[in-house]
């Protein structure tokens, strides 16, 4: 594990040298994909490196283990609160839109401007050092689309983009992310009581068998299929008409 960690420091490196840009930028949200990053990161560019703290309605504790990973990793870091932008935001539209807001899209509509606020955020941010915004996606996320396009999905590099769960575990035990953002169950916590896996429908160890080739039960594979079908446009580029020849 320690020369695949190497290994993704110094495409880091390598990717941002190239690009020209002075260092790199995560989101981080006490979860262990992005702690995984900021370790990355920090071992990348030791004086170039950057946490932001994004919370939009965030548990406290939540809040608390992001510091202690920004904290624990020696990354820059600050903390931007987005909650009031958030909702001033989600008012002015509901405002205008009023009696056609779909009640129905609402849970994920906010969701997805969640994530998108966030994106926005972590690109001014960026751009102001110069610095790219470095993606957590791993892989079983990648293949069932399990991120708001153009949202957390939006980003400059995608380091985890060939972990599965399992690894990105191992990975951060070998970094030395703390056991408490290891074994918590992974949210995206866009909404009280998210949980990746609940609203998935099967397990990230799952998804990670199927990618590996193993056999897994029937209705899980059907629901995976399901999943990175329906999800095909979110990893290419948005696609335009052929030229017009008329
Ligand atoms: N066939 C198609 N061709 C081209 N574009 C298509 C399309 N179908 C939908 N679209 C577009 O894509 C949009 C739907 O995609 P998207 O906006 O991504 O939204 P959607 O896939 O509906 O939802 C995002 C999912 O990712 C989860 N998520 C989000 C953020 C972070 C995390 C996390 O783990 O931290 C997880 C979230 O809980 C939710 O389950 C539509 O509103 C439409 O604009
Ligand atoms: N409150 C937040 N502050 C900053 N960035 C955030 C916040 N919430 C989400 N993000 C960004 O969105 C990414 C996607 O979230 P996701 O939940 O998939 O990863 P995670 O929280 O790091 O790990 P896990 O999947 O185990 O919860 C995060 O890795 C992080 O970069
Ligand atoms: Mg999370």
């Amino acid at each position: 594990m320690e020369k695949r960690i190497d290994y993704l420091v110094n495409w880091l490196k390598e990717e941002v040298n190239q690009s020209g840009a002075k260092g790199a930028l995560v989101g981080i949200s006490g979860g262990i994909d992005s702690a995984v990053v900021a370790y990355l990161i920090k071992r990348a560019f030791p004086e170039n490196s950057f946490g932001v703290i994004l919370p939009i309605n965030q548990r406290v504790e939540d809040q608390k283990d992001a510091v202690a990973v920004a904290e624990d990793s020696g990354i820059h870091y600050v903390g931007i609160e987005l909650t009031e932008t958030f909702q001033t935001a989600v008012k002015a539209m509901q405002e205008k839109i009023n009696d056609e807001w779909n009640d129905e899209n609402d849970r994920m509509v906010k969701a997805n401007f969640q994530a998108r606020l966030r994106m926005s955020t972590m690109y001014a941010v960026a751009q102001n050092y110069d610095y790219l915004v470095i993606g957590t996606g791993n892989q079983p996320e990648t293949y069932t689309g399990y991120f708001t396009k153009y949202g957390d999905g939006g980003a400059d590099l995608q380091p985890l983009l060939n972990l599965s769960k399992q690894e990105v575990r191992e990975m951060a035990t070998e970094l030395g992310v703390t056991d408490q953002v290891i074994n918590k169950p992974p949210s995206a916590e866009l909404w009280e009581g998210q949980t990746d896996e609940d609203e998935l429908g099967v397990s990230y160890d799952t998804i990670d068998a199927y990618i590996r080739g193993e056999k897994v039960d029937p209705e899980d594979e059907k629901r995976i299929k399901q999943l990175h079908k329906g999800s095909a446009h979110k990893r290419s580029i948005a696609p335009g008409p052929d030229e017009f020849k008329g």
